[in-house]
């Protein structure tokens, strides 16, 4: 049986992503994002599952930013999964008395037009996640009024629904990712992803241009681009790609090894098949026999048969 470590504690939306898509494995809940990759890491646990991006809120920073840094960890699952955030206080609590919230910050942004509406004097304080916060709440003598987190974690955690479905859309979607330590690739499917990070060599007029064009000249479409500042001052980046297609594939294959010759660091992330199964489009001219039959016809016009 696998062993998975994910964000806890018990009760986050995390948790429900593993429950759901991994019913079999053991959980090994962790403080924090960083905590549940470096448990996959040092083989605490065979793989972590965390969150990535959000359809509202766009990326989880703090994922994006653990998977660029530390030893190397490939995601080899994706899930997409919908959201509902309920507030959550100590039985007898009133909305009206409520100052202090805690949640993780893209649940908060996430239910901006709630707070806005119905708790407009109320602070809200991060946390390390949702059920944490909840967590937090329920602790005898906690200076916070209310959580806002999965239903989930209020049955867990003793505490009351007061409200229920309070984000500002109803069709929000998280994007969850399970990593392992670099091994055999998932087998490509035909509806596949990669991901990896970039790190430029130097920065220069056309550097963002010369990455993408290493993907549009081989009919590689991106599905996600992220700059993040490297930390060495203001203006500095690196850059986080998501794209269709299996690096087993050629024009993939071709891209990435020129993403490498324009990078001084480049960090595959993965191949793994899509959450959404949709199958990748292939523009003509970039299907894997016509990258082996101009390889073929180079081949010879270099030995002089053609
Ligand atoms: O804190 C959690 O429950 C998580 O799993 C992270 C998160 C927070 C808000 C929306 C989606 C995922």
């Amino acid at each position: 049986m696998s062993k998975l470590a994910y964000l806890g504690p018990q009760g986050t939306f995390c948790e429900a992503a593993l429950r759901l898509l991994e019913p079999d494995a053991e959980r090994l809940p962790c403080a924090n994002v960083g905590a549940a990759l470096d448990a996959a890491r040092d083989g605490e646990a065979d793989g972590a599952v965390v969150p990535l991006e959000n359809s509202v809120e766009g990326a989880i920073t703090q994922t994006l930013d653990e998977l660029a840094g530390g030893r190397a960890l490939h995601i080899t699952g994706e899930w997409l999964l919908p959201v509902e955030f309920s507030l959550l206080v100590r039985p007898g609590t009133e909305l009206a008395q409520i100052k202090r919230v805690l949640t993780h910050p893209a649940a908060h942004t996430q239910c901006r037009g709630f707070i806005e509406r119905e708790m407009p004097g109320a602070v809200v304080i991060a946390a390390s996640s949702t059920a944490a916060a909840a967590q937090e709440v329920a602790s005898p003598g906690s200076p916070y009024d209310a959580a806002i987190s999965p239903a989930i974690a209020g049955e867990y955690y003793g505490l009351d629904a007061i409200a229920s479905d309070i984000g500002d859309r109803s069709d929000t979607v998280t994007r969850f990712i399970k990593v392992n330590r670099p091994g055999r690739l998932p087998e490509p499917t035909g509806a596949d992803r990669t991901s990896l990070v970039a790190f430029l060599r130097d920065d220069h007029p056309g550097a963002l241009l010369e990455m993408l064009s290493e993907f549009a000249v081989r009919g590689v479409n991106l599905t996600r681009i992220e700059s993040r500042p490297t930390g060495d001052g203001i203006g500095r980046y690196f850059f986080h790609f998501d794209f269709e297609g299996h690096i087993a594939d050629a024009r993939v294959g071709e891209a990435v090894a020129g993403l490498h010759r324009l990078c001084d660091d480049l960090r595959f992330l993965g191949s793994y098949p899509r959450a959404d199964r949709v199958a990748t489009q292939i523009k003509e001219g970039t299907a894997d026999p016509d990258f082996a039959e101009a390889a073929e016809w180079l081949g010879k016009i270099r030995a002089g048969l053609a």
